[in-house]
């Protein structure tokens, strides 16, 4: 963003304000990760510096916790498109990010109202018979209102009741803000190698970019909805709510009201007389439905967007999901679906070679791995436990599987591993959906349910081809079974790591710790002081000043040793 003038307008100067914020909390995220990631292992205190990592990350997570339920906007998505990053973030991250979506304030109702009856060209009261003016639920980008058709429009579609959502007014710019501080943030990650050789980080803020201008679009999510709809024509089973798009723009969806029992409500689906087991069962075979069959999925199907509606007849067996929240949708592109079935053919087979092919084939790996090390652990993994059932893989004395998962465990965080967009959605949606098929019915195993649509996927034509598949689909259900068993060893093996330090190097490092705290803290305060009143600096100047002043104390307690 450009330096600030005096006679900015207010809306500009709340922008710079905003990027600035933005700004000051990447800045000393880097700072603190250059400090313990870099320089701490450059001086031999890599495993001092591994050790507090957890909390450390935990600590930033909080912060970016209240940093993001304070500015809204992007911020909120950030938080969740990173709880949802299980594939880079430790799990104690991804959990304090988690249900930050459901923290943030509802907008003032003349402001949405404005914001409204400006996209429609028509007064609330000429839009609409009725208009809640108290919101059903207020997201980062928008908010939903109840509301009634005129008598007109609801004789000709044959509903009267609406939800309308309503992008926040400003939304657009507040987005192009966040987008703007994320690709610096991006730029500068890409300039440091060790992240570099790891993660594209400019190419996930593309990837991000792009979704979330997709989410704020709402003709596009009418458009997904429909598509949705016409995926599932003749399953009456599956449904999803009319767009009235009389009453729809960019900035104002109008959807039918399809409210029923939340498919989380396992009294209220009982009360109705409808059995939760089968609801899981159908849950799932629609989600495998999108997955295989349509190669278009719905990617956030948390409890709080699926209801189970009761049909008309009141029979038990009579009811459909309905699906709402058609924002973030997945594609199964055509690369993506001779990947996956490379993948788990290689698998199958036990082939190492071709499974790193397929690896690379799904761009899971970047283009500049090392594949060598990979094909071996694959190689030992596959020569050792390879076609193993779970009674097997039981017998195997707990010792050598922890071993072996200690270093296979190295060799992949080793690695620069990336998913990409499509594949995080699959993986987010599966997910969910396992979540809630397992609440309802605790015995579900959703690799029971993807078997039919597993062959599909795998398309056999010939017998050989059958056989892989059958056989991938008992490898999928071993796997499925596993994580219990791998959580716990997991789990073992870190208290191992942990436990590899002696009472002295503890001593030194709370002193050396101390010491250096001190003396920062006063030539930070020092440089900020200097800084702030003479320099008036950008982000930038004041990311190297923090840098500048962090080294200071560094040089003065390890090499000279005066904290002792
Ligand atoms: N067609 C509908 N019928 C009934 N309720 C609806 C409908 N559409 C939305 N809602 C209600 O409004 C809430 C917010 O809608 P929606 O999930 O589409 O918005 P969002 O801004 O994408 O929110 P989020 O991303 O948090 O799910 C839903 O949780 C639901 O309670």
């Amino acid at each position: 963003m450009p330096s600030s003038g005096t006679t900015e307008p207010p809306a500009l100067q709340q922008h710079r304000a905003r990027y600035r914020r933005i700004m000051r909390f990447a800045t000393r995220v880097l700072v603190q990760a250059w400090w313990f990631e870099l320089v701490l292992p450059r001086f031999g205190l890599a495993r001092f510096a591994a050790r507090g990592r957890i909390p450390r990350l935990q600590k930033v997570a909080r912060r970016f916790h209240g940093l993001a339920i304070e500015l809204g906007g992007l911020m909120i998505k950030v938080g969740q498109f990173m709880s949802s990053r299980l594939d880079v973030l430790p799990p104690e991250i991804t959990r304090e990010l988690e249900g930050l979506q459901d923290e943030v304030a509802p907008e003032a109702f003349e402001r949405i109202r404005a914001q409204a009856e400006a996209e429609l060209g028509l007064s609330l009261s000429d839009a609409f018979a009725s208009f809640d003016p108290v919101a059903i639920a207020a997201a980062s980008l928008g908010q939903a209102h109840r509301a009634t058709l005129s008598e007109g429009l609801a004789a000709d579609l044959g509903f009267t009741d609406v939800v309308v959502k309503v992008q926040r007014p400003g939304i657009e710019s507040i987005v192009e803000v966040d987008l703007a501080a994320l690709r610096r943030v991006s730029r500068w990650l890409a300039r440091v190698r060790i992240v570099s050789s790891r993660v594209d980080a400019p190419a996930l803020v593309e990837e991000f970019a792009a979704t979330s201008l997709e989410e704020i679009d709402y003709l596009h999510e009418g458009a997904n909805a429909e598509r949705f709809e016409a995926d599932f024509a003749g399953d009456a089973r599956v449904a999803a709510p009319t767009v009235v798009w009389e009453r729809t723009t960019l900035r104002v969806l109008t959807l039918s009201d399809v409210t029923a029992i939340k498919i989380s409500d396992v009294a209220g689906l009982t009360a109705a007389g409808i059995n939760p087991a089968e609801v899981a069962q159908e849950l799932a075979r629609a989600t495998f439905q999108q997955i295989f069959v349509a190669g278009f999925f719905h990617a956030d199907p948390h409890p709080g967007n699926i209801f189970v509606t009761p049909g008309a007849t009141g029979e038990p067996g009579d009811w459909r999901l309905t699906y709402i929240d058609f924002g973030m949708m997945g594609e199964i592109t055509d690369t993506l679906r001779a990947g996956l079935r490379d993948f788990i053919l290689a698998v199958v087979a036990r082939d190492s070679r071709a499974l790193v092919a397929s690896l690379e084939r799904l761009e899971v790996l970047l283009p500049s791995t090392e594949t060598d090390e990979l094909e071996r652990a694959m190689s030992a993994l596959f020569d050792r436990f390879g076609g193993m059932g779970v009674a097997e893989l039981q017998r195997v004395d707990p010792r050598e599987l922890e071993v072996f998962a200690a270093r296979f465990g190295e060799t992949i965080r080793s690695l620069p591993f990336q998913l990409p967009e499509n594949f995080l959605l699959l993986i987010r949606t599966i997910s969910l959906i396992s979540g809630v098929t397992s609440a309802l019915n605790r015995d579900f195993n959703m690799w029971d349910a993807v078997e039919p649509f597993a062959r599909t996927v795998l398309n056999p034509g010939t017998g050989a081809l059958r056989e892989f598949g059958q056989q991938a689909v008992s490898f999928a259900s071993t796997l499925a079974r596993l994580p219990r068993r791998v959580d716990e060893l997991a789990a073992r093996v870190e208290r191992g790591q942990v436990a590899v330090r002696t009472p002295e190097l503890d001593r030194r490092m709370r002193l050396l710790q101390r010491a250096v705290s001190r003396v920062a803290s006063a030539v930070v305060f020092s440089a900020l002081l200097i800084a702030g009143v003479l320099l008036r600096p950008t982000d930038e100047v004041l990311g190297w000043v923090l840098m500048g002043a962090s080294v200071v104390p560094l040089l003065h307690v390890v090499l000279g040793g005066r904290g002792r």
